[in-house]
């Protein structure tokens, strides 16, 4: 078994869609990136390369290639799991929390979950996605951006 972390921050601005796990979420702002910028996806795929022992999203897919301008995180979701599964790995669990002050996430975080153990090939057993205010403290607080917290364990294909 193997053990993973990830972590990724976006700022919010205005003129950009919210879009966290997969979904869009209707909001005043959003978050910038070179891709949709969907910080959760974003860490939950560095917890999968981290427990691979495979470095970064920055290595696998740059921010200087024009192919993944604006792409949807859940497309490059599909490429670390086919780098997870060739590998000879499987999710065993994964936990995250999404660090925003704004907007309410709860009433999207079943979706979420449902959209990462599809992309995953997993059971919606295994994801728990949680979010926190930061009790307006810190950079999520003042609403300059938002954080994401993933651990991921994976366990051998044949177990
Ligand atoms: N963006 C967010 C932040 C939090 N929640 C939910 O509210 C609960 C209380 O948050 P605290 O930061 O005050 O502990 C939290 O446990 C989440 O269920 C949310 O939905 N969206
Ligand atoms: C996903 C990639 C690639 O489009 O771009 P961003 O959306 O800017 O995301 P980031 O978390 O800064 O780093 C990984 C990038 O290479």
């Amino acid at each position: 078994m193997r053990i993973g972390f990830g972590y990724d921050v976006h700022q919010l601005v205005e003129g950009r869609k919210l879009t966290i796990g997969g979904l869009d979420i209707p909001y005043e702002k959003g978050l910038l990136g070179h891709s949709d910028a969907d910080v959760l996806v974003h860490s939950i795929m560095d917890s999968i390369l981290g427990a691979l022992a495979l470095g970064d999203i920055g290595k696998h897919f740059p921010d200087t290639d024009s192919k993944y301008k604006d792409i949807s995180s859940l497309l490059l979701l599909d490429r670390v799991y086919e780098t997870m599964e060739q590998s000879g790995y499987k999710i065993g669990n994964i936990d995250a929390t999404i660090a925003a002050q704004r907007p309410k996430l709860a009433p999207y975080i079943d979706k979420m979950k449902i959209i990462i153990a599809n992309r995953l090939e997993t059971s919606v057993e295994n994801i728990n996605i949680k979010a926190t205010t930061t009790e307006k403290l810190g950079f999520e607080g003042r609403e300059e951006g938002i954080s994401a917290y993933s651990v991921c364990l994976l366990k051998p294909k044949n177990i």
